[in-house]
């Protein structure tokens, strides 16, 4: 790829809308918390911790993810969690974000919800304040746990919903249809708040067809196995659904064998409403950038169609139609400069 190629993808406005806040949890930091925390961690040192992050699936991923959550303790560890990543994503052309935390892997652990989500929303209200960027909350249940845990965290955000934009669904995939959460999608629903659910990332087609036809999700996170199924494209083309992919991610969880082979573009010649973005940077190697600079250069994506991905990350996101539109002249105006 070009050196220019590359640097037009770095200043390229763009939304992030698939990014896991605890997956940006970068070796150095978790080093520096567990030390703050008095906290044995299972590593001697950052080369030691990169090197045991080689995944064969999602699980094996999740299972050190889940491990390395253990550091964050306080709000000020949430606050500067999310503060490194605002910065990094701002350096990244980011100009809206809308994160993951899943408040089930601290509040199992005794780090009361309360401590978790302050210390996200000062991060957020400083990054914005800082990059003049605009930022949004997603609260993600964990699909391994059950109906009855995820209600139980619903209900723990309650005092909180204002700050709260929509609900999603992360963790390990395979044996957790989307169904089994119904019923709590619906309540949240009912509370005002947006939907999104990780499918077809390692589950089968069929899971994405639940989150269409049983969640009415708003939003698709991965959605990669839909592309096995013309009727479910053909119906995520009509429905103008977003699909929250994660190139990087998907290589290192052997989602796909080879960049060379990544669906991409594929997507957005099915008319797919595709976006790029890190899901967990720390761990999968790379930030957003980083990710559309991969594709670029594996798939041959061109500025037309980076530029296409970039405005389908602010269409896709659960931001007001003013916000939206005010991003979006931002990207106009940084298009119709690099003409
Ligand atoms: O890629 C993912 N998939 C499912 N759950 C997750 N939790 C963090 N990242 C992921
Ligand atoms: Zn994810």
């Amino acid at each position: 790829m070009t050196a220019d190629l590359g640097s037009f993808i770095t200043a390229l406005p763009k939304a992030e809308l698939h990014l896991h806040i605890e997956g940006s949890l970068e070796p150095e930091l978790m080093f520096a918390l567990a030390e703050r925390n008095g906290i044995t961690i299972p590593y001697r040192s950052v080369e030691e911790v990169r090197a045991a992050y080689a995944f064969s699936n999602l699980q094996d991923f999740l299972d050190i993810y889940y491990a390395g959550a253990a550091v964050l303790q306080t709000r000020a560890d949430f606050h500067d969690l999310a503060t490194a990543y605002f910065d990094r994503a701002a350096a990244d052309g980011v100009i809206h974000a809308e994160i993951m935390f899943d408040p089930q892997t601290h509040t199992e652990r005794g780090v009361a919800f309360a401590i978790v989500i302050e210390g996200l929303l000062s991060a957020m209200a400083q990054a914005e304040a800082r990059h003049g960027m605009t930022t949004r909350l997603i609260l993600c249940f964990l699909r391994h746990l059950s109906e009855e845990a995820a209600f139980a965290t619903l209900a723990e955000a309650e005092p909180w919903l204002e700050h709260i934009t929509a609900v999603g669904l992360d963790s390990s995939e395979l044996g957790h249809p989307p169904a089994k959460f119904a019923r709590v999608f619906a309540a949240a629903r009912a509370k005002g708040l947006k939907i999104t659910a990780h499918a077809g990332e390692e589950g089968p087609p069929a899971y994405v067809w639940e989150v269409l036809d049983i969640i009415g999700t708003d939003r698709i996170d991965h959605g990669n196995r839909a592309l096995e199924d013309a009727a479910l494209v053909e119906r995520l083309r009509t429905a103008d659904m977003t699909l929250t992919v994660c190139p990087l991610s998907n290589l290192k969880l052997c989602v796909v064998d080879d960049l060379a082979n990544h669906p991409i573009d594929r997507m957005l010649a099915a008319g797919l409403k595709a976006t790029l973005n890190s899901d967990d940077p720390a761990y999968f190697g790379g930030t957003i950038a980083d990710n559309y600079r991969a594709v670029a250069q594996a798939r041959g994506l061109d500025r037309a169609a980076l530029a296409t991905l970039a405005r389908n990350s602010f269409t896709g996101s659960f931001l007001p139609h003013e916000t939206i539109a005010s991003h979006l002249a931002t990207l106009d105006r940084f298009l119709a400069q690099e003409a």
